[in-house]
């Protein structure tokens, strides 16, 4: 096959990773910029351009968008699904990952188990969205945060109320969500491929820190997930619409919740954590899914 990966960098492991896989499998593979493709639309034919190139032959996709350019990553995908190439992370799922809010109510209405969260545009609002997660301690979360900046956690609603005024002063956008305290400080990531978690670790926060990311100093392990964790994290990515999907979940008193879904998850933690070959499960995976308008949505939506 002829694969092509949108990312910005093929220096990055996971990109370099997915390069060797397909190689090894005896694909043809292609690095492209994401921000380097350009489009043209007219009634007759949808094109994506690359360098003064026609991109026209790929049988696949593998996007690998960085939060920063979502939406210009969105225009690229739904280009290639209107001229009918296979993309493994269809633009639709991609949306609905990237947008927290509406990747929680999603989950929220197929009764996936989640932290309960509250979110607010009016001002006057702030004492209530403390009390609907069950009050203090609660966790404020930017949306737009990654790598756990932007995560606090206020300990009582004096520091909640705070921390949300603050927020609400920079203008920036947020949601207030119950603590899980007796996950303490440890996330599960299950990296889930098509029906199946091919591979997952526990991360567990540096002492002082509540915060999970291995950015923040958290480490890795290999854990062993229960089948209620298997089943949430599969069914997660199901309702995202993604093929592959890193699904973060906290381990709560009342089984497992989760905190996100991530569209573009990271290879590095996860094949060293598990000592799997994730990039040649996910090319696999196209190998036996990609064709000419296989794709779901095909960019509607
Ligand atoms: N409600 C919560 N209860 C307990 N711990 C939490 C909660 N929310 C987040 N955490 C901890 O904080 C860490 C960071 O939170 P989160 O994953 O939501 O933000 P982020 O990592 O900055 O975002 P992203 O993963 O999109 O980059 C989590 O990995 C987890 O360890
Ligand atoms: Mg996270
Ligand atoms: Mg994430």
């Amino acid at each position: 096959m002829k694969i092509a990966i949108l990312s910005r960098n093929r220096r990055l492991y996971s990109t370099r990773r997915l390069v060797e896989a397909c190689t090894e499998r005896g694909h043809e593979v292609r690095v492209l910029d994401t921000l380097k493709c350009y489009m043209e639309l007219s009634s007759h034919e949808p094109v994506v351009w690359y360098k003064g190139e026609k991109l026209e032959d790929f049988d696949a996709i593998i996007p690998r968008i960085g939060a920063s350019i979502t939406p210009y990553g969105l225009a690229v995908i739904r280009q290639f699904e209107m001229l009918g190439t296979y993309s493994l992370t269809e633009s639709v799922a991609l949306g609905r990952s990237r947008d927290k809010l509406r990747a929680l109510q999603l989950l929220s209405r197929k009764n996936v188990g989640m932290p309960i969260s509250s979110f607010a545009h009016d001002v006057h609002n702030t004492k209530e969205l403390i009390k609907l997660v069950g009050g203090a301690p609660v966790v404020v979360k930017l949306l737009e945060g990654t790598q756990g900046r932007g995560v606090v956690l206020a300990e009582t609603a004096k520091a909640a109320e705070s921390v949300i005024d603050a927020f609400r002063e920079l203008k920036a956008d947020f949601l207030v969500q119950e603590f899980i305290k007796e996950a303490g400080g440890a996330d599960v990531r299950c990296l889930v491929i098509g029906k199946k978690v091919v591979a997952a670790m526990q991360r567990t926060a540096a002492s002082g820190e509540f915060r999970s990311n291995l950015h923040r100093g958290g480490t890795a392990e290999l854990t062993r997930l229960t089948p209620a964790e298997r089943a949430t994290a599969v069914k997660a990515a199901q309702i995202m619409g993604l093929n592959v999907a890193g699904v973060d979940i906290l381990r709560s008193s009342r089984g497992p919740l989760v905190m996100e879904v991530n569209s573009s998850p990271g290879l590095e933690g996860i094949e060293t954590a598990s000592k799997k070959n994730v990039a040649a499960e996910i090319v696999k995976f196209i190998e036996e899914n990609a064709g000419p308008n296989k794709n779901k949505t095909r960019g509607t939506g």
